[in-house]
């Protein structure tokens, strides 16, 4: 990936005199969007009542397995499709009374590749720009396909890029504006290894140069590489959100793996009481909650029982298990409506 050297995004500092920008850089209330049915299609039900705030200067993740509601909810942001109810606020403007104020803070970076294969990124950037009344000696062309690393394809057609070359571009477009808040639905669906890793760096630069970045995404590995704070999404709901750092302590779990120099044939009576299981007749796991038990005090039945430790291994809960958790749990309904609540 290229050195880049980002424009800053607008809003994104406080120039002297300037309005303060806002604390949050997306507020949503109680967001609800209901699809009609078409046809046999019944109607669904696809947000119901979400809130978030966004931190301005956050890298932000939504994550939720396909179908949760996350396009919904950035389409609507976007403007693309319009709400059932709630309210929404992007760089402090609201949607409903300032639409094209609320669409010129933000870019959206969608799934589907769209680019006119017989445009060159040059031409795509200065029409993008164009639509959105960026004055000619304002446009950035020059420097955003710099920051992206498109230089030198400035002049090829866009149908000659590779795939990584034209996301790069899908992200460029979606700066032309220099939105304070970029939005990236799904950045790296279908993208190899090699190439996340320059895109998820790319997405990091953006931000380091101020811009508040949102994305959208069903890979744990990229919500936990990449965000500061992941709201995870489900049936058109939050159950969780939270700093990366609070959701895993959230977790408050972690299995202990006890080796025995001797065979037992059954559990020692004083661990009855904890979530243990002999596995085999030298191996006992043990689960347990880190704030209420202690792991010394755990060692020491094992020991009194008269069992000698010859190894030990800790596993920690990570991300996974807490998507798991949240998404399989069938009262995940009543943890949303508990969560909302803390975020109200
Ligand atoms: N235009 C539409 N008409 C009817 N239902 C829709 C429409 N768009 C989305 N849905 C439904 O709304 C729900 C949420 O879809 P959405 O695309 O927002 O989820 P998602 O989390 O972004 O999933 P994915 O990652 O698969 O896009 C799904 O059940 C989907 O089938």
């Amino acid at each position: 990936m290229p050195d880049m050297t980002l424009p800053p995004a607008a809003g994104s500092g406080a120039p002297a005199g300037a309005v303060l920008p806002p604390d949050q850089a997306v507020e949503v209330h109680d967001l609800r969007k209901i699809y009609k049915g078409t046809g046999r299609a019944p109607a669904k039900e696809a947000l119901k009542g979400i809130s978030l705030s966004i931190p301005r200067g956050s890298l932000y993740g939504l994550l939720g397995p396909n179908g949760a509601g996350k396009s919904t909810f950035i389409n609507i942001l976007a403007g693309l499709v319009n709400k059932t109810s709630g309210t929404a606020r992007i760089w402090g403007i609201d949607i409903d009374r300032d639409a094209r104020s609320a669409r010129a803070a933000i870019g959206v970076v969608p799934q589907e590749l769209n680019l006119d294969p017989f445009f060159t990124p040059r031409e795509i950037l200065d029409l993008q720009a164009g639509l959105y009344g960026v004055p000619k000696r304002e446009r950035q062309t020059d420097r955003l396909l710099e920051a992206v690393g498109l230089q030198d394809k400035a002049d090829a057609y866009a149908r000659t890029l590779s795939g990584g070359m034209r996301r790069r571009l899908m992200v460029a477009k979606a700066m032309v504006h220099a939105p304070p808040v970029l939005v990236l639905d799904e950045p790296t669906a279908g993208v190899d290894v090699e190439l996340r890793q320059s895109l998820w760096a790319h997405v990091r630069e953006l931000n380091r140069a101020g811009t508040t970045v949102v994305l959208t995404t069903h890979y744990l590995e990229e919500a936990e590489q990449l965000c500061d704070t992941i709201a995870i999404v489900n049936h058109g709901q939050v159950v969780a959100c939270d700093s990366k750092q609070q959701l895993l302590k959230r977790l408050d779990q972690k299995e202990l793996v006890v080796h025995l120099g001797q065979d037992v044939d059954a559990l020692p009576e004083a661990l009855a009481a904890c979530d243990a299981e002999l596995q085999g007749s030298r191996r006992i796991v043990i689960r347990y909650q880190p704030s209420r038990a202690r792991v010394g005090d755990i060692l020491g039945a094992v020991s009194a029982a008269g069992l000698s430790i010859v190894d030990l291994t800790t596993v920690e809960s990570d991300l996974e298990d807490l998507f798991l958790q949240l998404t399989r749990a069938p009262q995940a309904a009543a943890v949303a409506t508990a969560h909302d609540d803390e975020y109200r």
